[in-house]
C-alpha cells in the first residue's frame, strides 16, 4: 500500500516523512490554502527527496498553463487535481509529462463512476471528503455498491488512530493524509507523521497486497 504525506512545507517535515518511509510527499499550490508553498519553496523541498519517493503538486481549479508552470518550476513529478478540472485540462497536464491523480469527493465519484472511467480513466483516482484538506472523513456508506477502480487512494480525515480500521474496511491501494498529521492547522507534527506512517505500514502488512 502506497502512503502519501500531503501539505508539507518545511525541510524538517519532508526529511521526517522520507526517513519514516513515505512513498510520496505532497506540496500544495492551491491558492488560499494554509499549506500553500511557492514554486521556489517546493523546488528546495523536492531537492531533498530521494529517487523512488514520488513528489506531488496539489492544485484546485487552476488553468492547465498555471498547473504546468508551477509543477515544472517546483520540480514535482506528479500533479493532483482537486477541483472541477475538465478532461482537457488532464490531457494537457499529462501531455506536459506529468503523471496525474484525480481527487474528488467520494460521494461525487460514486454518483458518476462511469463518467470517471470513460473521461479520466488514465489517471489515478483519489477519493476524499467534499472539502479537501479539512480533516473531515467521508461517510463510508456513500460508496454504496460501487467499487472504486484498482489502485484507488483513500483520503479525508485520516489519522494515526483511524487509518488501520479504514484500510481494513475500504481496502484502498493507497492512503493520503494532511490534517491528521498536524499539531495545528497547516503546521505538520514530526511525531504524528512518524506515527501515521507506522500505523499505515502496519495496516499494509496486515492486508492483502494492493498497489497504486
Ligand atoms: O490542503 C489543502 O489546504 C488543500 C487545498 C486545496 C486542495 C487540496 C488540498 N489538500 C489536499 C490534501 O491534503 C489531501 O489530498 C486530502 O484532501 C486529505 O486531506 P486531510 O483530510 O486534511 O487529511
Amino acid at each position: 500500500m502506497w502512503i502519501k504525506i500531503c501539505g508539507l512545507s518545511t525541510p524538517e517535515t519532508v526529511d521526517v516523512a522520507v526517513e519514516a518511509g513515505t512513498d510520496a510527499v505532497g506540496f500544495v499550490f492551491a491558492p488560499g490554502s494554509p499549506r500553500a508553498v511557492t514554486a521556489e519553496t517546493a523546488a528546495a523541498l523536492v531537492a531533498r527527496v530521494p529517487a523512488g519517493v514520488e513528489t506531488v503538486g496539489v492544485f484546485r481549479n487552476q488553468s492547465a498553463d498555471e498547473v504546468v508552470r508551477l509543477a515544472r518550476d517546483g520540480g514535482v513529478g506528479v500533479v493532483q487535481l482537486h477541483g472541477d478540472e475538465t478532461p482537457e485540462v488532464f490531457d494537457e497536464v499529462r501531455a506536459a509529462g506529468f503523471s496525474v491523480i484525480r481527487a474528488l469527493g467520494a460521494a461525487r465519484w460514486s454518483s458518476e463512476p462511469q463518467d470517471h472511467a470513460s473521461a479520466f480513466g488514465e489517471t489515478r483516482l483519489l477519493l476524499d471528503a467534499p472539502d479537501p484538506g479539512a480533516g473531515s472523513t467521508f461517510d463510508e456508506a456513500v460508496l454504496g455498491g460501487s467499487t472504486p477502480p484498482a489502485g484507488w487512494i483513500l483520503a479525508g480525515g485520516l489519522t494515526p488512530a483511524n487509518v488501520a480500521r479504514l484500510v481494513a474496511t475500504l481496502e484502498p491501494a493507497g492512503v493520503d493524509v494532511s490534517s491528521g498529521v498536524e499539531s495545528s492547522r497547516g503546521v505538520k507534527s514530526p511525531a504524528l507523521i512518524r506515527e501515521f506512517i507506522r500505523a499505515a505500514r502496519a495496516a499494509r502488512d496486515a492486508g492483502a497486497d494492493r498497489s497504486v
